[in-house]
C-alpha cells in the first residue's frame, strides 16, 4: 500500500534510512540492504528476524554504533554521517535509550547511580527533565516505582541484582531524561513468560508516556501484541548474503 504523504505540522519520522547497505569488516557479503526504514515518532515497533539476520546490526546502524557502507540514516531529523565520531556518542547519549540483551550495567555502582550516569552524559537528557521541572533524582524515584525497584534494591551494586532487577535498571537508565527514541535488544529473554510480558507493557506504557518510539526485538512474537506495528527484518533485507549468514 503506498504511503500516505506527510502532512503538514505532522512530526518528522524519528528515524529514517534510506538505500542503505551494510557489510562486516572481512564478510565476503553484505548484511543487510535496505531500501527504505521509516519508524515515526512515537511509533512503537516490534522487529522480528531469525537468529543472525541482522537484527542487531541494524539497531547498531540506527543507534550510530557503526557507519553503513552507502545509504543514509537519520535520527530525529538529523543524518548521522554528518556526525564525527564523538559528536554521534554525544547525539546517542542524548536521544538513544538502549536496553541490551545483558543489560550492560555498571557492576561497582548502585542501581541509583547507573540510572543517573545517563544524565551525567547528557545535558540534552538534564535540560529535558529541568523544562519539566523535574530533577533526576525525582525521575529516578518516578521511574523506580513505575517499575516496581524498591529504595534499597536501588541502592544495592547492580552486581548484586537479580537478573529481573537488572533489567528494569536497565530500562530506568534508557527512559530518563525521555530520550526520543528507546532500542530494545531482546532485553527479556532472561526473563520468564509473565514476567517478559509484564516488562513489554512497562516499556510500551512509558513510551507511550514520554511520546518515544520504541524499536523492540525480540524473537518471541507472543510479545508483539501491544505494538503499533510488526517489522520482519527479512521482508525489507535484500542483502543477497542474507540466508548464506543464516545458515
Ligand atoms: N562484530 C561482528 N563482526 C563480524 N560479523 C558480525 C558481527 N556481528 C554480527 N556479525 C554477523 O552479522 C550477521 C547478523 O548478525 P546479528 O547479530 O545482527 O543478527 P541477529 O538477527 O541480531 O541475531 P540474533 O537473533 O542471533 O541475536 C551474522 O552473520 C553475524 O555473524
Amino acid at each position: 500500500m503506498a504511503e500516505a504523504p506527510r502532512g503538514r505540522g505532522q512530526a518528522a519520522p524519528m528515524v529514517m534510512a534510506a538505500g542503505m547497505r551494510y557489510r562486516w569488516p572481512k564478510a565476503r557479503t553484505d548484511c543487510l540492504v535496505i531500501d527504505e526504514l521509516v519508524l515515526e515518532a512515537g511509533e512503537r515497533v516490534f522487529l522480528r528476524g531469525p537468529s543472525g539476520s541482522g537484527k542487531s546490526t541494524l539497531l547498531s546502524l540506527i543507534g550510530g554504533v557503526i557507519q553503513p557502507g552507502a545509504g543514509t540514516i537519520s535520527v530525529a531529523g538529523q543524518p548521522l554521517a554528518s556526525l564525527s565520531a564523538g559528536a554521534r556518542d554525544r547525539f546517542r547519549a542524548d536521544h538513544v535509550g538502549f536496553v541490551f540483551q545483558l543489560f550492560n550495567l555498571l557492576p561497582y555502582l548502585s542501581g541509583r547511580d547507573n540510572i543517573l550516569l545517563a544524565c551525567r552524559f547528557s545535558a540534552a537528557r538534564r535540560s529535558r527533565l529541568a523544562e519539566a521541572g523535574v530533577s533526576p533524582e525525582a525521575e529516578v524515584a518516578r521511574l523506580a516505582a513505575r517499575l516496581d525497584l524498591a529504595r534499597e534494591v536501588l541502592a544495592r551494586p547492580a552486581a548484586e541484582l537479580s537478573v529481573g532487577q537488572q533489567q528494569r535498571v536497565a530500562a530506568a537508565r534508557a527512559l530518563i531524561g525521555r530520550p526520543g527514541l528507546v532500542i530494545a535488544d531482546e532485553p527479556t529473554s532472561a526473563l520468564d513468560a509473565d514476567r517478559q510480558q509484564a516488562f513489554v507493557d512497562l516499556l510500551l506504557g512509558e513510551c507511550a508516556v514520554s511520546g518515544a518510539a520504541l524499536l523492540f526485538v525480540s524473537h518471541d512474537l507472543r510479545l508483539a501484541a501491544h505494538f503499533d506495528r510488526v517489522l520482519d527484518l527479512e521482508a525489507i533485507n535484500h542483502a543477497a548474503g542474507a540466508a548464506e549468514q543464516r545458515a
